[in-house]
């Protein structure tokens, strides 16, 4: 069986700010943020074949394991379980972002996977819809890949204009894996207020983040300095860390001078 091959973005995700209102009887939390996506992430490719396989490339491959535990993998037997058909498939994941970082990670490939799948193998949409929070609470929201507004766990969307398709974006991660269980865990429990204006907000993990991983509170020092920064603050569980910038050519000023010992993606919104 041959067909040329796929490709789909697996956009980066970050949350422009995020409020933790209180613990839901599922354990997980309740939330309010908004999610907004990169147009740089990772890259998964999709051929026909006989069998379900998975490969890992690209600069993070060496933390993942390329096996069924892998979210692409879940993704696609889960959707060729639901849809009924063969789940036979050649996945490459091109693994660019860094791994248990905050900006979507397993659940933007997770995501891509489906949408790839959903065309490669002619099916109704509407059923990766249906699975996309089986396999975690920001899958919906990287399904989308645009700006929304998250509820509940995170997975009720309501689709929003932010004004800021286009800004220019600097991520950094120190290279420092975080767990969001362990974060969520650290959580002090102060409902600290809903989330109006998401520039007035916050992210409330930070704080939990912060205590596990102290290099963060050092990279939003130093993305705080930097000329034409108009908003920074950590994403999601961290550790990444953004910065909006007033153009691109500041953006590229301070990508220029980050620390090698850190990750850095320069990026826009979409
Ligand atoms: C914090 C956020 C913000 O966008 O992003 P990341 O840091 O993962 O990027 C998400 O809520 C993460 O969503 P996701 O990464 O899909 O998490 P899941 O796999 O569903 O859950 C992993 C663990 O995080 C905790 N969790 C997750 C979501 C939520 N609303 N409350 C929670 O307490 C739970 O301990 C859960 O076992
Ligand atoms: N394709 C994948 N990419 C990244 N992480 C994955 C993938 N598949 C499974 N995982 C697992 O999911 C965890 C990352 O999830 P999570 O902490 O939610 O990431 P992030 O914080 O970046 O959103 C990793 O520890 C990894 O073991």
């Amino acid at each position: 069986m041959s067909s040329p091959p796929l490709t789909e973005i697996a956009a980066a995700k970050i949350n422009l700010a995020l409020h933790v209102r209180g613990k839901r009887p599922d354990g997980r939390h309740d939330l309010e943020t908004i999610f907004a996506f990169c147009t740089d992430g990772d890259r998964l490719t999709a051929e026909l074949a006989d069998d379900l396989s998975l490969t890992v490339t690209g600069p993070f491959a060496a933390m993942l394991d390329d096996g069924a535990d892998n979210l692409v993998h879940r993704a696609a037997a889960a959707l060729a379980a639901e849809a009924r058909v063969g789940k036979g498939v050649r996945l490459t994941l091109d693994k660019r972002l860094p791994v248990a970082s905050g900006i979507g990670g397993g659940s933007a490939d997770a995501a891509a996977a489906l949408r790839l799948l959903t065309s490669l193998w002619g099916i109704d949409p509407l059923l990766a819809q249906r699975i996309a929070p089986t396999l975690g609470s920001d899958v919906p929201a990287c399904l989308l890949s645009m700006t929304a507004r998250g509820e509940g766990a995170g997975d009720a969307l309501t689709l929003v204009d932010a004004g800021i398709a286009g800004s220019p974006i600097l991520l950094i991660n120190p290279r420092l894996p975080l767990s969001t269980a362990a974060v969520f865990g650290g959580w002090d429990g102060v409902d600290r207020g809903p989330l109006g204006n998401w520039r007035d907000g916050r992210n409330d993990l930070e704080a939990p983040a912060r205590a596990l991983v102290p290099e963060i509170g050092r990279v939003l020092d130093w993305l705080g300095v930097r000329e034409g920064a108009e908003l920074v603050r950590m994403s999601g569980s961290g550790a990444t860390c953004f910065a909006l910038f007033d153009s691109e050519e500041a953006r590229d000023t301070a990508a220029a001078a980050c620390p090698p010992q850190w990750w850095h993606l320069a990026s826009v919104l979409r």
